[in-house]
C-alpha cells in the first residue's frame, strides 16, 4: 500500500458485514477511510440496506456466503487488500450446536486466514471478544484489567471456546507467508459487551419492560461492573487498526487489543437503564429482588429443560447457568494500549454514544425492527 497523496485505492472485505458490528464497519468505512476503492460485504444473510450504499462513489459490492465455505470465502478474499473479519456466531443461549459454533467461528476463521495466504491478502484484522478472557468459569473478577494482566482464562462453554481457539488461529498466523512472498500480518481486537443502533438484547430488554407495565426488576447487585462499549467506537478502532497494520505492521503485528471507550463502568443492569430510563422504563429494587439462589436454581432449570425440550422444541431463554455467570462476575477493562500502538481515540464521546443508543432504542422498542 503506497504512502502518498496518490495513494493506491484499496479492496476491502468486511465478513460479517450485515450484523450489528459488522454494519457499523462498514459505513464507517465509507464515512472515514479515504484510501477506500472497493468495499466487499460478505454475509450469509445480506441486508436490504445495502442497496442504498451501492449509489455511492465507492464500489460496494454485496457477496452472500458463507465463511464454513472455504471456496466462498477464497472467491471473496481474492484480490482484496485488507480483511477484517467480523463474521461469528455469537450464541451463549444455546440456540446452536457446540459443533455450529465452532465450525463458524473456529473453521470459518481458519478459512479467512488460509484464503489470506492463498490469495496474497496482506493484512487481517480479527473481531475477538474479552471472552477469550473472560469470565472464567471461577467467576474471578476482572476488573480494570489490561492485555498484559494475569488472569486464569478457562472456559467450557462453546462460544468463549471458539473465540479462543479463532483468536489464537489469527495471532499464529501473523508472519506466515502469503502468495507472492510477504508477510501477513493480524491482529485481534477484544470488545467487550457492545452496546448501541442495532444491539438486539437492548431491544428485547426494552420491550419485555413495555410488557411488565414500564418495570424491570433487579437480578443482579449494582456492584458487579461490567466493561461496555459504543459499537461505534468499536467500528472506529476496527478501521484505525486495518489502515494502520502496514505502516505499524512490526508493532501491532500478533497483537491483542481491548476495545474501550468513555462509557461508565456499571452493572449490566444499570448500564442498560442509562438508556432504557429515559425511554420511560424503571429498575425496580436497590437491591436483587431474589436471593441468588433463586436465579442458580431457575438457571439450571431453564439448562434441563432446554435439554428435555430439545428435540420438540428450541427452548432458548436469557438466563442459564452461563449467562448468569457472566452477568453476575466483574469483568472491567481499563487500557491504552490502541492509543498507544495506532492512535486510537473513541470517535464518540459517552454523551454521544448515549443519545444515539436512547434514539434507535425508541425506534427500535415502537417498530417491529
Ligand atoms: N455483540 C457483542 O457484544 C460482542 C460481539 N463480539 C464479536 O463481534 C462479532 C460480531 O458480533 P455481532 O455483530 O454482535 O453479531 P451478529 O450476529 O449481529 O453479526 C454476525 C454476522 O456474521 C454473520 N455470519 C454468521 N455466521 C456466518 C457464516 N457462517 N458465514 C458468513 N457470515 C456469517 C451473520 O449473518 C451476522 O451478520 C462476532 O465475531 C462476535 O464474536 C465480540 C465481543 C462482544
Ligand atoms: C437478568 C439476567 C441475569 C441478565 C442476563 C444478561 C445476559 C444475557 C448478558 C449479561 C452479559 C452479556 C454478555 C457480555 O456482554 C459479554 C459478551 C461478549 C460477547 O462476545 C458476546 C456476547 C456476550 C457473551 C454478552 C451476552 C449477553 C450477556 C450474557
Amino acid at each position: 500500500m503506497a504512502d502518498s497523496a496518490q495513494a493506491q485505492k484499496l479492496v476491502y472485505l468486511v465478513t460479517g458485514g450485515c450484523g450489528f458490528l459488522g454494519e457499523h464497519v462498514v459505513r464507517m468505512l465509507l464515512q472515514r477511510e479515504p484510501r477506500l476503492g472497493e468495499l466487499r460485504v460478505f454475509d450469509r444473510h445480506l441486508g436490504p440496506w445495502l442497496e442504498e450504499l451501492k449509489t455511492g462513489p465507492v464500489r460496494v459490492t454485496a457477496i452472500q456466503g458463507d465463511v464454513t465455505e472455504a471456496h466462498e470465502v477464497a472467491a471473496a478474499v481474492a484480490g482484496a487488500h485488507v480483511v477484517i473479519h467480523t463474521a461469528g456466531l455469537v450464541d451463549v443461549f444455546g440456540r446452536a450446536s457446540p459443533e455450529t459454533i465452532h465450525e463458524v467461528n473456529v473453521q470459518g476463521t481458519r478459512n479467512v486466514i488460509e484464503a489470506c495466504v492463498q490469495t496474497g491478502t496482506q493484512f487481517l484484522v480479527y473481531t475477538s471478544s474479552m471472552e477469550v478472557v473472560g469470565p472464567n468459569t471461577k467467576g474471578h473478577p476482572f476488573y480494570r484489567g489490561n492485555e498484559d494482566t494475569l488472569y486464569e482464562a478457562v472456559h467450557r462453554h462453546p462460544y468463549p471456546c471458539s473465540k479462543a481457539l479463532a483468536e489464537r488461529l489469527v495471532l499464529e498466523a501473523n508472519g506466515r507467508e502469503v502468495h507472492g512472498g510477504l508477510p501477513l500480518v493480524t491482529c485481534a481486537l477484544r470488545p467487550t459487551g457492545i452496546y448501541g443502533e442495532g444491539h438486539q438484547i437492548m431491544r428485547d430488554f426494552y420491550r419485555q419492560g413495555l410488557r411488565l407495565g414500564g418495570w424491570l426488576f433487579r437480578a443482579i447487585p449494582a456492584s458487579v461492573e461490567h466493561g461496555r462499549v459504543y459499537v461505534g467506537n468499536v467500528a472506529w478502532m476496527h478501521v484505525l487498526a486495518a489502515r494502520e497494520l502496514e505502516r505499524r505492521a512490526a508493532l501491532m503485528g500478533g497483537q491483542v487489543y481491548f476495545c474501550y471507550d468513555g462509557s461508565p463502568y456499571k452493572s449490566y443492569e444499570d448500564f442498560n437503564m442509562e438508556f432504557l430510563g429515559p425511554c420511560g422504563l424503571q429498575l425496580v429494587g436497590a437491591r436483587p429482588l431474589l436471593p441468588y439462589w433463586v436465579l442458580v436454581f431457575v438457571a439450571a432449570l431453564n439448562a434441563l429443560l432446554q435439554w428435555l425440550l430439545r428435540p420438540l422444541v428450541l427452548y432458548a431463554p436469557l438466563l442459564n447457568p452461563y449467562t448468569l455467570a457472566v452477568a453476575n462476575t466483574t469483568f472491567t477493562v481499563s487500557t491504552d494500549k490502541a492509543q498507544r500502538h495506532f492512535g486510537y481515540e473513541p470517535l464518540f464521546s459517552w454523551e454521544d454514544s448515549r443519545t444515539r443508543t436512547i434514539l434507535w432504542v425508541q425506534a427500535a422498542g415502537s417498530s417491529a425492527q
